[in-house]
């Protein structure tokens, strides 16, 4: 009988005898080292599971941190550092107080109204998409800003339903603020779908998550003054036909007051929807027109102000971010419960609409009147026809109904507002404010 060696390396001359030479000898030498062998494989089995445990492990925790960005309070994903990080912001450090989910708590609206709950002791967790509408860096340091008080703000989209679930699941939220949307007037031309995505769809994928919730939250949300549309009785009340939108945003707000309405209506919900004036003040939107105005006319660059038919100035109920914040709170506070849960109405909930401006609307031309003298430097103004849009001439709110149900009162003069964000512009841009040319 051929030894092993033969039938698997069948005889062949020439090189195949070199081959089987070495073959056989490295035959040998394994045998040699088998006993060694043997144990390095043991340990080799042993250095490979340590490794797979370790990786395991790192991932397991990473799935908390790997989008960690400006600052630890950006976080998208689960783990358990997430989860502890979430909880701990919405713990509660008052007697009586409530837990917020505050989405688009990196906005403009959104940071001041986080900062205040937190302030006085409620627990507040946010949620944000930090989409490029504008600057995401304003975002980030408004960020950094509500993680310096210990606000944290979920990386994560309102229309992304697993996320809202997991965070209904880690904390029984009693009301949601929700302020998370798609925002500008004129935009809704340029990006429609957008409107649709943050403002409608978004808005039904929290109600859904809040429907469902156990127990349910009371919702209080940002709509907008610019329901009013075409409305031409001053000032503007809530019972004033908003059937007449002049822009796909302000459609998008009507809309989202007619679904809200549903779903108070079929799963008592309590909902408060708040018609917000052209809210201004530190740390604003890049987009709107005190914020480009003062950035141009600190650059020497030109300003477009609009003017309306018969060369009339367009005019805004402008309200100081304080006065917005107070509201928002107050609304929070005097909510009322949601009265369904796990998607079953037990009873009516309450269903309210508010109007928070300032009632005393300010032209165009006077707010960079208000702005050149602050700055100290004459705009180069560019006044132009107001182009079909979207834009309405003027808005001007009736704030009873505020005033009686919430004790809303605004403080602040649009002088008084625009010296302060001026201000804090001046120092979140690096300028001397005492170096300021004067013309
Ligand atoms: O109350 C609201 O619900 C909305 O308020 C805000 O909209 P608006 O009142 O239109 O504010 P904003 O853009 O600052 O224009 C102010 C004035 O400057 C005029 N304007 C504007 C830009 C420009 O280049 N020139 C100009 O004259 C312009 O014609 C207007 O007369 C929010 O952006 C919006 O998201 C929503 O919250």
């Amino acid at each position: 009988m051929p030894p092993l060696e033969d039938e698997l390396f069948p005889s062949t001359p020439g090189k195949i005898k070199i081959e089987r030479a070495h073959n056989l000898s490295m035959n040998r030498a394994l045998q040699r080292c088998f006993t060694s062998t043997s144990t390095m494989f043991l340990w080799a089995l042993f250095l490979i599971a340590l490794m797979v445990s370790y990786m395991s492990i790192q991932s397991f925790v990473d799935s908390g941190s790997r989008y960690l960005h400006h600052t630890n309070s950006r976080v998208h994903g689960g783990g358990i550092v997430w989860e502890k990080q979430i909880r701990s912001s919405a713990q509660i450090r008052r007697h009586n107080g409530i837990t917020v989910l505050v989405t688009g708590a990196a906005g403009f609206v959104g940071t001041h109204v986080s900062l205040a709950l937190k302030k006085r002791g409620d627990g507040v967790v946010g949620i944000d998409n930090f989409n490029d509408y504008y600057d995401p860096s304003l975002k980030k340091a408004r960020c950094a800003l509500l993680d310096s008080h210990n606000v944290f703000v979920v990386d994560g989209d309102i229309n992304d339903r697993r996320l809202l679930a997991k965070l209904f699941d880690l904390v029984a939220f009693t009301h949601v603020m929700h302020l998370a949307a798609q925002a500008g007037v004129r935009y809704a031309m340029e990006n429609p779908h957008s409107y649709v995505h943050s403002n409608v769809a978004g808005l039904v994928t929290l109600l859904e998550q809040c429907k469902s919730a156990d127990p349910q939250p009371a919702i209080v949300w940002a709509s907008s003054s610019s329901v009013y549309g075409l409305n031409d009785k001053t000032p503007f009340s809530e019972s004033d036909r908003t059937d007449r939108p002049a822009s796909l945003y302000a459609a998008t707000k009507k809309a989202g007051e007619a679904i809200t309405h549903t779903y108070n209506h079929i799963y008592g919900l309590s909902i408060t929807g708040l018609r917000f004036f052209t809210v201004y003040g530190p740390w604003g939107r890049p987009d709107m027109a005190y914020f480009s105005f003062t950035r141009n006319i600190l650059q020497g660059k030109p300003i477009t102000v609009y003017r309306g038919k018969n060369r009339v100035d367009l005019a805004r109920d402008f309200t100081y971010i304080d006065d917005i914040v107070k509201g928002c709170v107050a609304s929070l506070d005097t909510s009322g419960k949601s009265t369904g849960s796990g998607g079953k109405k037990k009873g009516g909930a309450p269903y309210r609409i508010f109007n928070l401006g300032n009632t005393s609307p300010v032209t165009v031309p006077t707010l960079v009147s208000i702005l050149e003298k602050n700055l100290k430097k004459k705009a180069k103004k560019n006044v132009v026809e107001m182009p079909g849009n979207g834009d309405v001439p003027f808005t001007h709110a009736n704030i009873s109904s505020a005033r009686r149900e919430l004790g809303y009162k605004p403080m602040t003069d649009l002088p008084t507002g625009l010296r302060k964000f001026v201000k804090w512009y001046l120092s979140y841009y690096g300028y001397d404010h005492h170096s300021l040319p004067v013309n």
